[in-house]
């Protein structure tokens, strides 16, 4: 595991050029050599330039085109061009690439999850964002964790992950018991073999000494990602815990919060499809003390519509809980999963399903029940409450989904 604990420096690149409204756009793209050009219309002229930022070689400028509103758009400074392909022409190439078989299974249905109940209504797709939210406590990290696990055993997929609540020691492991559980094969080896295994599919940063940029996640993620290229370890997945964890810069904080968290979606969108990787980001829901029972949803994040709006996919982490003797509400090791978008109906549906988590393993296991794999998203609490009652037992399927895939997965064997 690469852990840069604590000693990781990242510059703030982020550097405010031009003030909103002050300088001519025209004038500041001659001065750094853009060509301004609105990537979905055409038009040259540009009313107001937001910032300009510096990040890695390129530079940023988030402009608004007066004739179609296009908005929070990215130039190169060596580019002749926008970098962004208009959204239809990206269309119409991946439907290219699609229709002429260019495409490979995972880029049109997504990766299997390890879940085979969870496999049917949502898979992981190359270049996607997908939010994450859930109470705080819920098993959000630890749910992520073991989906990035098992797309490790089952793809050999590496992913970069942000953990800014966990400290080095504590991940590490964390992921060696969940690694030994869930791959037999590394069950009964040494702590230096698992450890080399982890390190190979895992790259985390956490206990940084100095808060985070959005600009400076990106740029690690960049930088992490070229390297794993130039090794020829791809990164498949990038996870981000949690959002509030994020600094804001003074040029960010300028923005209103729901216009920052826009930008910064469009942004993790824009990096996902560029570097080919999935992004996960951890939101959490507002006012953590309300929900007695209550299930968030994806509008109720703090902050922002956006989140719902932008996003990719929305996940919803929920903790089942039950009845006691003395009426109390008492947490079970039953968890909750729930789709509550997707944007692409190849790679999923809404729905949700239910994992067992065994404490000791750090690991989640299916759990059949007759909500599993469910389109309808109101549960009914008797039947919720009738499904934790049955206890895990024989109900639980150990170990990962491997038959009866959805049409189009084709999940490697376990290793
Ligand atoms: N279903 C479950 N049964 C038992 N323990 C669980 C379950 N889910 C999570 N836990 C445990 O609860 C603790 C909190 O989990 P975790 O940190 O993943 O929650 P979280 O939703 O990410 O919280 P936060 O929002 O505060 O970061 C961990 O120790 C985890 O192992």
């Amino acid at each position: 595991m690469a852990g840069k604990g604590g000693k990781f420096a990242y510059p703030r690149s982020v550097e405010h050029i031009i003030e909103q409204g002050r300088q001519d756009p025209q004038e500041v793209a001659a001065k750094f050599q853009y060509n301004l050009r609105c990537p979905r219309c055409g038009c040259e002229q540009f009313t107001c330039i937001y910032h300009s930022r510096r990040r890695h070689q390129s530079q940023l400028l988030q402009c608004r085109c007066p004739q179609c509103c296009e908005k929070g758009i990215r130039v190169r400074k060596d580019a002749d061009s926008w970098k962004a392909p208009p959204a239809s022409l990206e269309t119409l190439e991946h439907l290219h690439k699609r229709v002429t078989g260019q495409l490979a299974h995972r880029q049109i249905y997504g990766a299997s999850t390890g879940w085979k109940a969870f496999d049917q209504i949502w898979r992981p797709l190359p270049g996607e964002v997908t939010v994450a939210t859930g109470i705080p406590g819920h098993g959000k990290s630890e749910f992520l964790l073991s989906l990035a696990m098992n797309m490790a055993h089952l793809h050999g997929d590496r992913t970069l992950v942000f953990a800014f609540e966990s400290n080095f020691k504590n991940l590490a492991i964390q992921l060696d018991v969940k690694a030994r559980a869930t791959c037999p094969s590394l069950e009964n080896d040494d702590a230096d073999k698992a450890l080399d295994w982890i390190e190979e599919h895992f790259i985390v940063h956490s206990e940084h000494e100095e808060a985070l940029t959005l600009d400076s996640i990106l740029q690690i993620g960049e930088d992490e990602v070229k390297q794993a290229n130039e090794e020829q370890k791809p990164i498949q997945m990038m996870i981000i815990d949690p959002y509030n964890w994020i600094e804001r810069s003074q040029e960010d904080q300028q923005e209103p919060e729901f216009e920052y968290i826009g930008r910064l979606m469009s942004e993790l969108r824009c990096f996902a499809k560029e570097n080919g990787l999935h992004v996960i980001i951890v939101a959490h829901p507002t006012k953590a003390g309300q929900w007695n029972g209550r299930k968030p949803s994806m509008y109720d994040i703090a902050g922002s519509a956006n989140w719902f709006n932008k996003t990719d996919n929305g996940l919803m982490v929920y903790r089942q809980f039950v009845e006691d003797d003395d009426g109390e509400m008492v947490p079970t090791q039953r968890t909750e999963i729930h789709v509550q978008k997707v944007r692409n109906r190849d790679a999923g549906r809404l729905g949700q399903v239910v994992l067992y988590f065994d404490r000791e393993r750090r690991s989640y296991e299916e759990v059949v029940t007759e909500q599993q794999a469910s389109c309808d998203d109101d549960d009914v609490p008797s039947r919720h409450r009738r499904s934790i009652r049955q206890g895990p037992g024989p109900d639980v399927r150990r170990g990962m989904a491997g038959e009866g895939r959805p049409h189009g997965l084709h999940a490697a064997p376990l290793r």
